[in-house]
């Protein structure tokens, strides 16, 4: 059994490595709460587009965020995200949400904003895990065990693919080059860019399934059981 670890899993790195559906099983292994800091930026995203904001003019992104109420469940087992109480659960998934989120999440104003939603969430669970670009660089600095999930781009194409039922090989290189997009603007962005932090371990998912993944990063979890920091 594994009921006895306290603290915070930090689980970062690039689109389609696994991170939402390993920290999510992590979750429910460690009996630990969840957050997904990625669906956090998705709805604010959906804020901007809804007050009709051009994603790359940063002020009025910044004025569109905070004038939301962005709202995140951190429940393992269900998907709760809300703005201004309505539910965008599966909007946030589509294309529009993804082609803007980007420009969204690079507004220093924006991330303030949800990195102190992000710790007031973290500070209210005894244990959790939490996955999105900057959580062992910045959001949490101090975590208990900082992962940073990699894999191959092809097999990161694969797997979104699989996921949203693309087959085509248009369809497939379209969503390869949004991979591609995304990573190069998260990874050079000033604020919060997407690496690894210095004392993060490497996992390579290439050729590991879901669950192996999910048993190293459990492993490593369990391994700081009494280990003081
Ligand atoms: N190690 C793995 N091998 C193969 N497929 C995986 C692996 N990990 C996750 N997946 C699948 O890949 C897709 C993308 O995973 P997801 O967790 O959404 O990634 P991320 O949150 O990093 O974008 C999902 O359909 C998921 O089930
Ligand atoms: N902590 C985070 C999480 C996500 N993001 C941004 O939000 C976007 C969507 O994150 P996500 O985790 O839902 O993306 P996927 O990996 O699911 O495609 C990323 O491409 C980043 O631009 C961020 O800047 N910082």
């Amino acid at each position: 059994m594994s009921a006895d670890f306290t603290g915070q899993v930090a689980l970062d790195g690039p689109s389609g490595t696994g991170k939402s559906s390993v920290a999510r099983a992590v979750a429910a292994r460690l009996g630990a709460a969840y957050l997904d800091t990625g669906a956090m930026y998705r709805a604010a995203t959906v804020a901007v587009l809804d007050a009709g904001v051009d994603p790359e003019d940063a002020e009025a992104v910044a004025a569109a965020v905070a004038a939301a109420a962005v709202e995140v469940g951190t429940a393992a087992d269900t998907e709760l995200v809300q703005v201004d109480g309505v539910d965008v659960a599966v909007r946030i998934r589509g294309p529009e949400v993804t082609r803007a989120v980007s420009a969204v999440s690079a507004v220093p104003a924006v991330r303030r904003r949800l990195v102190d939603q992000q710790r007031a969430l973290v500070a209210a669970a005894d244990a959790v895990v939490v996955e999105g670009r900057d959580i062992g660089t910045v959001v949490l600095p101090d975590a208990t065990l900082k992962v940073y999930l990699t894999a191959a781009p092809e097999a990161r194409a694969q797997r979104r693919a699989a996921q949203l039922g693309l087959t085509t090989p248009d369809e497939i290189a379209e969503l390869a080059a949004d991979l591609r997009r995304r990573d190069e603007y998260d990874s050079s962005r000033a604020d919060s860019p997407l690496r690894p932090a210095e004392d993060a371990v490497v996992v390579d998912s290439t050729h590991l399934d879901r669950e192996g993944v999910v048993d190293r990063v459990v492993e490593l979890a369990l391994s700081t059981v009494g280990v003081a920091r």
